[in-house]
C-alpha cells in the first residue's frame, strides 16, 4: 500500500477553522524543528513519501474577496515546501518527498535544475507534483495577466515536460563526466548536449545546469482528473493522485485510466494511483468518533467555501445553501468541481452539503475508528476504489499523524501493507514505488537520452 502524507506548509490545510482547536500548535508549520521530528516519525510509521501540495495565490474568489480565507488562515499565509527538503532528507533515511510546482508559473530551465539538485542532496528521493494551476491571484501577481484557458493550460504543460526531459535525460550523454587530471579534461563537451527547444511557449536552446542525480528525471506526481488533466497524466505521471468522495467515485477515474495510457501508448502498469482521506484514529473507535466531534466543533464552513471558490472561480456567496451544484464549463480546477457533480451522479449536492463535508478533509473521505477499522477501511477502499493507496490528511498535523503511526501503522505491518522491508534502505523513491531508479524505457522522457 503507497502511503504519503499529503500536506502544505499552511496553519490551516484542509479542516477549515481547525487553527481554534486548543491542541493546534498552529504555527508549527513554520518550525524547522518540528518538521524534522514528523519526517522522522512519518518515516518510521512506514509512509513512503511526505506529499507538499502548494499554490502561489490567495483564495480570493469567495464573496469577491480574500478576506474569509486570510481571517480563517485558510492554506494562508504559506512557506515555499521546496526550501525545507534538504534539511527533511538530511534528518531521515528512507521517505520520500514529493513537492508541488506549477508548469503555469515557472520557467523550465531553472525549474530543471532546482529538482535536479534535490534529486542529488535527497539521494533520489524528490518527487514532482506537476500541476498546472488555477489561481487569478497567483497569475496577476506573476505579471502573467489572466489564467490561460483550462486545456491551453495542459498543452502548455506538455511542452513544459518536453523541456525538462530534454535538460535532465538528454543534457549529458554516457562518459560525458570524465574527470581526468591527466588529460585536462573534466567534462567532454562532445557529450554535452543542447536542449535545442524551440516552440510555442518556450525558448530553451542550451544544455541543463545540473548534472542527472540518482533518478535523472525525479519521480512524476500529477493531480489533474479532467479529462485533459487525465490525457496529461496518462502521458507523464508514474503516480496520480486523486479526489472522490466515495471509493466507487474514484472507481470512475481509475478506470476512465487504462484507455487514456493506452492512447499515449503506455502500459497499464505504469502507473500508481492514490486517493486522498482524512485519518482520524485512536486507541478505540470511540475515542477517535469523540475526537471527530470536538474537530467539528472547531470548523467554519464559509472557509470551506472560500477554499472552494478559489478552486473552481464558483463564489457560491450569493447561491442558497440549499441550492443545487451543476457541472458548469469552469476555467478553474475542474476535479474539485467534478468531485460534486459528473463524478457522484446519483447525489445532488446543495451548497450546504459541501460547505459541511469540506470543512474535515476537503474531498476525501473522513476515515474514524482505531488502528483495525481505520486499516478496514483502508483496504476497502483500495479495493473499491482500484488505487495503490493513500494520501493520508489530518485535521491536526500534531495530533492526528502521532495517532496515525500509533495505532494504523502496526495494524498495516502486520498486515503486510508496508513496504519499509522491500527495497533497501538507501534505495531512491522510484525505486521503491516501481522497482526502478530511472524512468522507464516505456515512458515518454526516456526518448531523450542521449
Ligand atoms: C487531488 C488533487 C490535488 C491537487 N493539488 C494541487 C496543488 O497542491 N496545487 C495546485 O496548484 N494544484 C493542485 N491541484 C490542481 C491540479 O494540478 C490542476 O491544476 C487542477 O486540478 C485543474 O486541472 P483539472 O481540471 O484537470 O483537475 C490538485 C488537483 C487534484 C485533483
Amino acid at each position: 500500500m503507497l502511503l504519503c502524507a499529503l500536506d502544505m506548509m499552511v496553519p490551516t490545510h484542509q479542516t477549515t477553522g481547525i487553527w481554534r482547536h486548543p491542541d493546534a500548535d498552529v504555527e508549527q508549520y513554520r518550525d524547522l524543528d518540528f518538521w524534522i521530528r514528523h519526517a522522522r516519525l512519518l518515516e518510521a510509521a512506514g509512509f513512503d513519501a511526505m506529499f507538499f501540495a502548494d499554490v502561489a495565490g490567495v483564495y480570493d474568489v469567495f464573496d469577491g474577496s480574500g478576506a474569509t480565507a486570510i481571517r480563517e488562515g485558510m492554506q494562508y499565509p504559506m512557506l515555499d515546501p521546496l526550501l525545507a527538503v534538504s534539511a527533511l532528507a538530511a534528518a531521515t533515511e528512507r521517505i520520500g518527498f514529493g513537492v508541488t510546482a506549477s508548469v503555469s508559473y515557472e520557467q523550465p530551465y531553472l525549474l530543471a535544475r532546482r529538482f535536479a539538485t534535490l534529486d542529488h542532496l535527497t539521494r533520489g528521493r524528490i518527487a514532482w507534483n506537476i500541476v498546472t494551476s488555477y489561481q487569478r491571484s497567483a497569475t496577476e501577481n506573476l505579471g502573467l495577466g489572466d489564467l490561460v484557458p483550462h486545456d491551453e493550460r495542459y498543452d502548455r504543460a506538455d511542452e513544459f515536460m518536453d523541456v525538462v526531459y530534454a535538460l535532465w535525460e538528454g543534457t549529458f550523454a554516457p562518459g560525458a563526466l570524465v574527470a581526468d587530471d591527466e588529460a585536462g579534461v573534466y567534462l567532454d563537451p562532445e557529450r554535452v548536449h543542447g536542449a535545442g527547444h524551440e516552440g510555442r511557449w518556450f525558448s530553451v536552446p542550451g544544455p541543463g545546469l545540473t548534472l542527472p542525480g540518482p533518478q535523472g528525471t525525479p519521480f512524476l506526481f500529477q493531480a489533474g482528473s479532467s479529462p485533459r488533466g487525465l490525457e496529461f497524466a496518462a502521458r507523464h505521471a508514474e503516480a496520480l493522485f486523486f479526489s472522490g468522495t466515495t471509493p466507487e467515485n474514484v472507481r470512475r477515474l481509475t478506470d476512465a485510466l487504462p484507455a487514456h495510457l493506452e492512447r499515449a501508448g503506455r502500459p497499464w502498469d505504469a502507473i500508481r494511483t492514490i486517493t486522498s482521506v482524512t485519518v482520524v484514529a485512536a486507541e478505540t473507535d470511540d475515542a477517535a468518533r469523540a475526537r471527530l466531534d470536538d474537530y467539528a466543533r472547531h470548523v467554519d464552513e464559509d472557509a470551506a467555501l472560500a477554499l472552494f471558490a478559489g478552486w473552481t472561480g464558483l463564489d457560491l456567496a450569493a447561491l442558497s445553501p440549499d441550492d443545487v451544484l451543476e457541472d458548469v464549463p469552469i476555467e478553474g480546477n475542474r476535479s474539485a468541481l467534478q468531485s460534486f457533480t459528473s463524478m457522484d451522479p446519483d447525489r445532488a449536492w446543495t451548497v450546504r452539503d459541501l460547505a459541511a463535508f469540506m470543512a474535515i478533509g476537503a474531498r476525501g473521505p473522513v476515515i474514524v475508528g482505531s488502528g483495525e477499522t481505520v486499516a478496514d477501511e483502508l483496504e476497502r477502499w483500495a479495493a473499491e476504489a482500484g488505487v495503490d493507496g493513500f494520501n493520508v490528511d489530518y485535521a491536526l498535523r500534531g495530533v492526528d499523524l502521532p495517532a496515525f503511526a500509533e495505532h494504523v501503522s502496526p495494524v498495516l505491518r502486520e498486515r503486510g501493507h508496508l513496504r519499509e522491508g522491500d527495497r533497501p534502505a538507501s534505495g531512491t523513491l522510484r525505486g521503491r514505488i516501481l522497482g526502478t531508479a530511472t524512468l522507464r524505457a516505456d515512458h515518454p522522457g526516456a526518448a531523450f537520452r542521449r
